[in-house]
């Protein structure tokens, strides 16, 4: 039974994939108490209606629909009658798997009538001969049905058929996504004939809605549909049904099923949230990245550091108990562990040295552990020393940790305080102000898995998304960035296995941070300084400068500044301008960025990842800055 406040949650056969058990056993695991079970499901089991009914009844699971009934209403004869005997024949199989309800989607034959009293009469014959045998049917308006497309031309005929065992099924993709929505449905709708309800987000693409709604449906939370104040409008009528996830989604039916049932659930929690149904924790106010962690051994340690140091960062501190140093650089701080039996070492048996964490800034750790607890997503607490600090982690949908650190600038004593013993370390000059982003690169089919993590735990907000070409494919990025702007995480998912991002991904297994840029208060000092220290930078070509001066107009002095610091240069429309400069890879596996904001600029130079990823690209064929990986 649902706590007080929640509602009960089902989710939609269709929206997971492998066989109808695995689909059964993964929303069950996920915590789902229903399924919608969808007909193509059913007809591909190598069993009966029985045996599902048993397979749910072991797995806790109700039935709460079975769909879809196509193409039923407003028929012309003969089809009218044959459909009336195709409907007796699924009241069969209702029986048999369970349930009581039974979804009619509007019809989008040619041949169908454009007349709602014929197809009110109808679906009150269906509805009568339902009742016969306790069972019931609801009514939902497809966004491409042929005459009836939305919900109150549904409901119009709903109203006519006047039976009881007939009502309406809403489903917000097709209210959103032709512009509409419920508002003033309490008016006209009582809240008892709303037999069942579908949820259901997606991207704004312009697309025919059919093909939109058949292959980008996302849960809700992951899109760009207000869901959440459909269903807002649907509980102020006084409305208290189940909630259920209805998704089309290709990735999603290539991807494992418990991982995306998993998600459906939490993407539910976050949208009761949402509509103050049932309030999770507080969002954390954020402020900024503390620090990103590296996975080391001693060796790949020295490596690094020498790495690390062309931009100015030095060892500034040791960690009391553990086999831990800090690295700094004006206010950045990176972590290189090394201690045995950790969740760092652990990541480095197995990829190498790599970064496994990164720490966020926030308000109030424990507040961000409940709230993600809340969501389900796991929580990891490293055993400690006496006197040291805890610091809870929230592990990211690959696995890695996200730390959450209370903000030193809050009053809070710096977690280094306490636990390393550290060396102060002189700063050269433009030293970095802090991480100004850390890049990820997600495999194939993560993205989305992504954006509920960090849209529901901490309230980053997804922007616009970029398509980036590599020189061997093409490159996706999408950054998650705070509404104060403190955080920002980009995040690059490549099909290709080609591109920069997908040999990374298919060389670590999986995703991580590949990408670290620092703010700098000047870019050309930071630039000079690195290049003093003999940091390997990226060349970039004369012709990315000939063009700038073609495209920006820039004066040859400035220009001439840019190109002898091997500095990018990119400006917005309300005059920002963002001057940064890249390092070339570390072992094919990380590169660092020096970046400088001024102007309010607000992006990320995505306009140079071309020349960039080409860059390194050259780079790395003619064997510079890429050591053999091991
Ligand atoms: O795409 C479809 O055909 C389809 C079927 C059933 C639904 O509930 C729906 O929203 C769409
Ligand atoms: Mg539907």
């Amino acid at each position: 039974m649902a706590a007080p406040g929640r509602l009960p949650k089902s989710i939609a056969t269709v929206c997971l994939s492998g066989a109808l058990p695995d689909k059964l056993e993964a929303a069950s695991a996920a915590g789902f108490e229903a399924v919608e079970i969808f007909e193509n499901d059913l007809l591909t089991f190598d069993g009966t209606a029985a045996d599902v009914r048993r397979m749910c009844e072991d797995l806790d699971l109700a039935v709460s629909i079975f769909q879809p009934f196509r193409d039923f209403e407003a028929m012309p004869e003969p089809q009218r009658t044959r459909n009336v005997d195709r409907a007796e024949r699924k009241f069969d199989t209702m029986q048999a798997l369970g349930t009581d309800l039974v979804l009619v989607c509007s019809n989008v034959q040619a041949a169908a009538l454009d007349d709602p009293s014929r197809a009110a009469a109808d679906l009150r014959e269906m509805a009568e001969r339902a009742a016969r045998r306790g069972l019931r049917v609801c009514y939902e308006a497809l966004a491409w049905g042929r005459h009836v497309n939305r919900w109150r031309q549904a409901w119009d005929i709903v109203r006519r058929a006047d039976h009881p065992a007939l009502g309406l099924c809403l489903d917000s993709f097709h209210t959103l996504s032709v512009g509409d929505d419920l508002a003033g449905i309490g008016v006209v709708v009582p809240p008892e004939k709303v037999f069942f309800l579908q949820l259901a987000d997606a991207p704004r693409l312009a697309m025919d809605p059919l093909s939109w709604s058949r292959h980008h449906r996302l849960f809700p939370g992951q899109g760009e549909l207000d869901v959440a104040r459909f269903l807002r409008d649907l509980l102020g009528t006084g409305w208290a049904g189940m909630l259920s996830l209805e998704i089309f989604n290709d990735e999603f039916r290539a991807a494992p099923s418990r991982r995306i049932a998993r998600d459906g659930l939490r993407s539910l929690i976050w949208l009761e949230d949402q509509v103050r149904r049932a309030p999770l924790p507080d969002l954390p106010r954020l402020s900024g990245i503390e620090f990103v962690e590296f996975a080391v051994d001693p060796a790949a340690r020295n490596e690094l550091g020498r790495f690390l140091g062309g931009l100015g960062f030095a060892k500034a501190g040791l960690h009391r108990s553990k086999d831990v140093e800090l690295w700094r650089s004006g206010a950045a701080n990176l972590v290189l562990n090394a201690e045995p039996d950790s969740a760092a070492a652990e990541r480095f048996e197995q990829l190498g040295p790599t970064v496994c964490a990164m720490a966020l800034r926030v308000d109030d750790p424990e507040r961000v552990v409940a709230r993600a607890e809340a969501l389900q997503y796991p929580v990891w607490r490293e055993r400690i020393g006496e006197g040291e600090r805890r610091i809870p982690a929230v592990r990211q949908p690959d696995g890695t940790l996200v730390y959450l650190v209370e903000d030193p600038s809050q009053g809070a004593q710096p977690i280094w305080e306490d636990d390393f013993s550290l060396s102060p370390i002189a700063d050269g000059p433009a030293a970095p102000l802090g991480v100004d982003h850390a890049a990820q690169a997600v495999a194939p089919g993560m993205m989305d898995s992504f954006v509920l993590f960090y849209r529901a735990v901490f309230g980053l907000q997804p922007e616009a998304l970029w398509e980036l070409p590599d020189p061997y494919g093409l490159v996706r990025s999408r950054a998650f960035v705070a509404p104060n702007g403190s955080v920002r995480l980009p995040l690059n998912v490549s099909e290709s296995t080609r591109t920069g991002t997908g040999r990374f991904v298919s060389a670590l297994a999986g995703a991580g941070v590949h990408h670290i840029a620092f703010a700098v208060p000047d870019a050309g000092a930071a630039a000079d300084a690195a290049a003093a220290r003999g940091a390997p930078m990226l060349d970039i070509p004369e012709n990315y400068y000939e063009d700038l001066a073609a495209r920006l107009g820039l004066g040859d002095a400035e220009l001439h500044a840019l190109q002898q610091r091997h500095l990018l240069y990119d400006q917005d429309a309300a005059g920002g301008v963002f001057r940064h400069a890249y390092t070339r890879q570390f072992r094919d596996r990380i590169f660092l960025e020096i970046a400088e904001r001024s102007g309010g600029y607000t992006g990320f130079g995505a306009v140079n990842a071309p020349v960039r990823m080409a860059a390194q690209r050259r780079n790395a064929r003619q064997g510079i800055g890429s050591v053999p990986s091991d």
